[in-house]
């Protein structure tokens, strides 16, 4: 039996709900948000959405006993209106941090201990703030990160070389945020590295259209969520099928001290292992401005 719980039930939440259920990846899926309408509302429409499938998730109210037999937990709980002028995620911590405030001590209290995938922004400040306000081990909490943004990079090149998304190989590294960067030593497709066939301009624009898909889609619709969605549901699939997948997740780096997107290995035991970075000295300096970022945001909390 796997049981997957949602606190926070907006657009990327129950996106994220029914991605489970519709792909059949959970038995049991435990629903949490701050107004009880919400909650109800979702209940309802994520049972409907599920008449004339051939699997059953159960859908379940809002219950904190529930938590301590959880496998995993997913955090999605903010307020994405405030971003709504600026698109800016940072903008969001003053609201997530009390969030976040609010849910670590009865996550802890609930005797929950199975793994803790954040998705709330700015998600590696948020990360690690539940790390340390749930008590769980540093490796059973950690960020959706800069999986979303690998995404968005993969897309992008599929889109201007016409190879699928999937056979593109590689990662967004540091802030889910404005210092991410793309190491283009590190992407390749079958065994060309995309830094031999790309001229630096290509790179860059390639680097920036990702970014730019992101922001048409924020501010065509004031939020997003499939793209976050597919996300959080294949690092569950992960995580319930002890598969070790290199992820892009937002892990515990030991060296910097914070949360921060990098490869790690995703099992049942949550991040089992991170990759070594090895980036050149010019990458290497956009890693070391992407740590001070996530550091001065985490200071403001
Ligand atoms: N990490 C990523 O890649 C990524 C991608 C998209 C969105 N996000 C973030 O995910 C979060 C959710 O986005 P959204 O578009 O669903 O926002 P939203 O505003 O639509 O939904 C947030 C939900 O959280 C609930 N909530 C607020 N405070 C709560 C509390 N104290 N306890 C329980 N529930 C509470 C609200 O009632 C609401 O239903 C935001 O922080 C957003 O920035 C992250």
């Amino acid at each position: 039996m796997s049981k997957v719980a949602i606190i926070g039930l907006g657009h990327v939440g129950s996106t994220t709900a029914y991605t489970l259920v519709s792909r059949d990846l959970v038995d049991e899926l435990v629903l949490f948000d701050k107004h009880e309408k919400i909650v109800t509302a979702q209940y309802k429409d994520l049972k409907d959405g599920q008449v004339g499938l051939n699997s059953h998730v159960e859908i379940i109210r809002p219950d904190l006993s529930e938590l301590k037999d959880t496998d995993i937990i997913i955090f999605s709980a903010g307020k994405i209106a405030v971003q709504q002028g600026s698109g800016n995620r940072f903008d969001e911590l003053n609201y997530t941090k009390k969030v976040a405030e609010e849910w670590g001590p009865k996550i802890k209290e609930s005797g929950f201990n199975g793994i803790l995938i954040n998705i709330t922004n700015p998600c590696d400040v948020i990360a690690r703030h539940l790390q340390e306000l749930s008590g769980l081990p540093k490796n059973h909490v950690f960020g959706t990160g800069t999986s979303l943004d690998t995404a968005r990079m993969k897309q992008a090149v599929s889109d201007k070389l016409g190879v699928h998304a999937n056979s593109v190989h590689g990662y967004v590294f540091g802030e889910h945020g404005m210092t991410q960067f793309v190491p283009w030593t590190k992407v390749r497709i079958g065994n060309t590295l995309m830094s031999e066939t790309l001229d630096q301009k290509e790179q860059d624009d390639l680097e920036n259209q990702a970014k730019q898909n992101g922001v048409d889609i924020f501010f065509g619709k004031g939020f997003t969520c499939y793209g976050i969605a597919n996300q959080a549901a294949l690092i569950v699939q992960t995580v319930l099928s002890d598969s070790k997948k290199v992820m892009p997740v937002s892990c515990f780096n030991k060296k910097e001290g914070i949360y921060i997107g990098e490869p790690a290995l995703i099992g049942a035991d949550g991040v089992e292992d991170i990759l070594p970075l090895d980036l050149t000295s010019h990458e290497q300096e956009k890693w070391d401005a992407s740590v001070a970022s996530i550091k001065e945001m985490y200071a403001a909390i």
